[in-house]
C-alpha cells in the first residue's frame, strides 16, 4: 500500500452545482500531477463533507491514522464508488471522462454549520493534521465567503474559484457554469418558441438567479427573447406589469403573434408575493389581455419555471476553457511563496487572483445596463 501522500492541495465544491466544476477538477488534478507534481485530495460534498471527516477524526490519533489508511487504500475510483468516503486521493484515472460532464464528480452541498466559527476551526485542524499545504475552494458567493473566513482563520492557503450559473459575483467577469446555463436557455427558449408560435401565445419562462438577472439577460440576448425582467429594476408593481402587457399588446397590433418573456427568479413584487414569478406574471398579463374592449381577448399567456434544468448537462467548450485556465491561476498562486490568497477572477479577459474581499468591478453593472440597453434595441417591435 502506498503511503499517505505529502503537502497535498485539498479540492472541494460547494453550493450550488455549476457546469464546469467537473472540468476545473480534471484541471487542478492534471495541472498538480503532471506539472507541478503536488498530490491533490478532493473532499467530497463540500464543506459538508470537511466537517463530517473533522467530526469523525475529533481529535483521535487512531481515527486520524485511519482516515489516511482509508484515502491511500481506496484512491480514484474507488474511493469515488464509496459514498461514505469523505476525502479521495485523486488519481490520472478518477477525472477521466468527466470534462464535459455537468454536476461535480465530488459532490456538493450547503452546509450551515459552516457559519459556526468553532466548526470551521475543527475543519482547519482536520486540514492541518493531514499536512494540506492549500485548499482550493469551488463556489458561489456563499462558498467563497466561507473560504476567505478559513483563510483569515488559519496558516492554511486558500483559493477561491468562482463557480455559479447566477453570475452574480461582481469581480470576475464570468464565473463557472455561466455559458453553459446561456447555452441551455437558449435551447429551452427554441423549444418554446416553437408552442409559443403555432399558438400564437405569450410564453413567460422564469430562469434561475437568486439576485442577479445576468443569466436572464445572457439568455434573452442570445435567444432573441422579446422581453427580459430583472431584479436589477426594482420591484415589479401591479403597473410596471401592466405596462409590459400593452407593449405585448401594441406589438400584437402591428402583426407580431407571440412572445417569449424571460423572468429572473430573484425579481421582487411590490407588493410581494409567494408565488413564482412567472405566475404572478401570467395572472397579471392575462388581466390586461381580458380587459373589456382588449382586442386579444383570446391571447393566452403560459408560465414555465425552469429550474435545475439550468444547472445541469453537458458544459460548453467555453466553461471548460475556463476551467483550465483557473485551474492553472490557482495553482500559480499555491506554489509562489510570496502569493497571496485570494479567488480566481477573469478581468479584461485575463486571469488573475483577486484578495478575498475585493470590490466590485464597477463595469461589470455598466455592461449589465449596457447588456439591457442592446437587448431593447434589438427586440423591439
Ligand atoms: N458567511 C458564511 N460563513 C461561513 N460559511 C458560509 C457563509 N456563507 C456561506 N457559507 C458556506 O458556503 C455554503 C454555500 O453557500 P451558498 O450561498 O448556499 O452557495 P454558493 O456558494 O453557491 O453561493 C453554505 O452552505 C455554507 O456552508
Ligand atoms: O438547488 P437549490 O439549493 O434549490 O438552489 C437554488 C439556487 O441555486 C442557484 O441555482 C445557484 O445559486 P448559487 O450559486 O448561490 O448556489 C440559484 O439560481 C438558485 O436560486
Amino acid at each position: 500500500m502506498t503511503s499517505f501522500p505529502d503537502s497535498p492541495v485539498a479540492v472541494l465544491c460547494s453550493g450550488g452545482d455549476a457546469p464546469g466544476m467537473n472540468a476545473f477538477l480534471r484541471a487542478i488534478v492534471r495541472l498538480g500531477l503532471n506539472r507541478h507534481h503536488v498530490p491533490v485530495l478532493g473532499i467530497r460534498d463540500g464543506y459538508r463533507g470537511l466537517v463530517r471527516a473533522a467530526k469523525l477524526v475529533n481529535g483521535e490519533s487512531g481515527e486520524l491514522v485511519r482516515l489516511k489508511q482509508e484515502i491511500t487504500a481506496h484512491a480514484g475510483n474507488r474511493g469515488l464508488i464509496d459514498a461514505q468516503q469523505c476525502i479521495i486521493q485523486m488519481d490520472h484515472a478518477s477525472v477521466s471522462g468527466i470534462m464535459g460532464k455537468g454536476g461535480t464528480i465530488l459532490g456538493s452541498a450547503r452546509c450551515m454549520d459552516f457559519h459556526k466559527p468553532e466548526v470551521r476551526r475543527g475543519a482547519i485542524d482536520l486540514l492541518e493534521k493531514l499536512g494540506v499545504k492549500a485548499l482550493v475552494v469551488v463556489g458561489g458567493d456563499g462558498s467563497l465567503t466561507g473560504a476567505r473566513l478559513l483563510a483569515e482563520e488559519s496558516s492554511l492557503r486558500v483559493i477561491g474559484v468562482p463557480a455559479t450559473i447566477d453570475n452574480d459575483l461582481q469581480f470576475t467577469e464570468m464565473a463557472l457554469g455561466v455559458d453553459t446555463a446561456v447555452h441551455t436557455l437558449v435551447w429551452a427558449v427554441d423549444h418554446f418558441i416553437d408552442t409559443a408560435r403555432s399558438h400564437r401565445r405569450v410564453m413567460v419562462l422564469e430562469t434561475m438567479g437568486r439576485e442577479s438577472g445576468d443569466l436572464a439577460r445572457m439568455a434573452a440576448l442570445a435567444s432573441g427573447a422579446e422581453m427580459v425582467i430583472t431584479p436589477e429594476s426594482g420591484p415589479l408593481t401591479e403597473q410596471a406589469m401592466m405596462s409590459y402587457a400593452e407593449e405585448i399588446e401594441g406589438a400584437m397590433t402591428r402583426g407580431r403573434g407571440h412572445a417569449i418573456v424571460l423572468i429572473a427568479e430573484g425579481v421582487q413584487f411590490d407588493p410581494p408575493q409567494t408565488r413564482n414569478g412567472a405566475y404572478v406574471l401570467r395572472d397579471a398579463f392575462q388581466k390586461y389581455f381580458q380587459r373589456e374592449g382588449a382586442p386579444f381577448q383570446d391571447l393566452e399567456v403560459r408560465p414555465s419555471v425552469l429550474g435545475h434544468l439550468q444547472r445541469g448537462g453537458h458544459s460548453t467548450p467555453g466553461d471548460c476553457i475556463l476551467a483550465a485556465r483557473f485551474a492553472e491561476e490557482a495553482w500559480k498562486a499555491i506554489l509562489d511563496p510570496a502569493g497571496a490568497n485570494g479567488i480566481t477572477a477573469l478581468q479584461h479577459n485575463k486571469v488573475q487572483i483577486v484578495p478575498f474581499g475585493c470590490e466590485d468591478l464597477p463595469e461589470r453593472a455598466l455592461h449589465s445596463q449596457a447588456m439591457d440597453r442592446l437587448h431593447d434595441d434589438l427586440s423591439s417591435w
